[in-house]
């Protein structure tokens, strides 16, 4: 069977505190109950900003201006390849919340951690942690 190939496009949503936007997936999800920073696929015709764009309007309710793509992982699950464009968002319009009923918090940017987040964010949270971006 082929693997399914998906393309992602998220948002690291951080404000002037240094804090980041998070959330938590769906029970019912792939990667359930991981914290993930708000994002989804990659639709036909579309690149990866207008993506992570139309993704945080749909499920945190803000209009991101000028997001930078930080860095591009690829991860190969049992049953999925995903490839993660990885977006810093610190200009927006609006107030960030869970628009689909799911969790959120701000976390400290020294404090995310790895084990929160699907194995695939590892390379992207360790940089934050340690302060490359
Ligand atoms: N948004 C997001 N997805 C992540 C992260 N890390 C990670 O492995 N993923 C994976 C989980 C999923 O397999 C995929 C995201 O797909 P999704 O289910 O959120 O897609 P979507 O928002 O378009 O949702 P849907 O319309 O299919 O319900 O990427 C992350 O930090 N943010
Ligand atoms: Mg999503």
């Amino acid at each position: 069977m082929a693997l399914k190939q998906l393309n992602i496009a998220a948002g690291i949503i951080r404000n002037a505190s240094k804090e980041i936007f998070i959330t938590q997936r769906d029970a019912s999800s792939h990667m359930a109950g991981f914290w993930e920073f708000p994002g989804g696929k990659i639709e036909a015709g579309e690149t990866p900003e207008q993506a992570v764009i139309r993704e945080l309007q749909e499920e945190v309710g803000i209009d991101a201006k000028s997001p930078v793509l930080l860095k591009t992982l690829e991860h190969r699950f049992p049953d999925r390849i995903i490839t993660l464009y990885f977006f810093l968002v610190e200009d927006w319009q609006g107030e960030p919340y869970g628009k689909e009923g799911q969790p959120k918090r701000w976390v400290a940017q020294a404090g995310l951690k790895e084990e929160e987040f699907p194995p695939a964010n590892e390379g992207i949270v360790t940089a934050l942690k340690n302060n490359q971006y």
